[in-house]
């Protein structure tokens, strides 16, 4: 039996519009990244996906996201489940700063370290900072643990055991599952199902709004390497933005 899962990453956040690290912090969709969770709504259902089951991160982007592709398709009403493992990888004390003048502060190769290398976390954000979640109820649970920067094999380590636990569980009961989450919580994801090294994941940028399908085996492995963008073009001009980011 071969199972469904939708990869949708969040539409366009304020502080994606505005070249802002946002990580933990929590900002809405711009109007551009409302029109492109519908958007992705309506792809899903051109294509004749029908979620049944939607897991999300904590993070509002996220959160209106799903709500928007997921009215677009006429498939509001699935159970949701969400769960801090899916949220974004915790910027640091990159949370809050520009990417532009990150970049021309710290120079091609740090910049890079810190957004795509995998295991070179960002400083960490003080606790008294206006960027920190510290004293956010919504990860009270978390208590001391709480993330105060990771890197992506952090995200990987905190998102694994949420796949293998929930998602995994709604799959093998054969339900087509939709994951609404973030450019790099999604691409921890991706490095486990595609089996990508650690190295070259620092070239996998993953596009807003754009459903990204995948069909997996029996052992959960992909039937096609990298999945399906249900909008081919447009995620290969938007995966180049993505990776332009901070460059003028
Ligand atoms: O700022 C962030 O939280 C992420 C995603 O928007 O950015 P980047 O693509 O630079 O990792």
């Amino acid at each position: 039996m071969s199972h469904t899962l939708i990869l949708l990453r969040h539409g366009q956040s304020e502080w994606n519009e505005k070249n802002l690290f946002t990580g933990w912090y929590d900002v809405s969709l711009t109007e551009q990244g409302r029109a492109e969770a519908s958007r992705g709504g309506q792809l899903l259902a051109e294509a004749g996906y029908k979620p049944e089951v939607l897991h999300t991160s904590l993070l509002t982007r996220a959160i209106v996201t799903a709500n928007l592709a997921l009215e677009a398709a006429g498939r509001s009403w699935i159970p949701v489940n969400r769960d801090w493992r899916l949220n974004e990888r915790h910027y640091g004390a990159l949370q809050g700063k520009d990417k532009a003048q990150t970049l021309a502060e710290f120079g091609e190769e740090q910049f890079m370290e810190w957004r795509r290398s995998y295991d070179t976390p960002p400083p960490v954000l003080d606790d008294s900072s206006e960027f920190s979640q510290i004293n956010d109820e919504r990860y009270a649970a978390l208590g001391d643990s709480a993330p105060r920067t990771e890197c992506l094999k952090d995200v990987l380590e905190r998102m694994l055991p949420y796949w293998e636990e929930n998602i995994k569980a709604d799959l093998s009961a054969g339900k087509t599952v939709m994951v609404t989450a973030h450019g790099n919580s999604l691409r921890a994801l991706v490095k486990h199902l595609d089996g990508i090294s650690d190295e070259d994941i620092a070239n996998l940028n993953i596009p807003t709004g754009i459903p990204l399908v995948y069909e997996l085996d029996d052992n959960f492995q992909p039937i096609t390497k990298g999945g399906t963008y249900l909008d081919p073009a447009a995620a290969a001009d938007a995966i180049k933005a993505v990776a332009n980011q901070g460059r003028k």
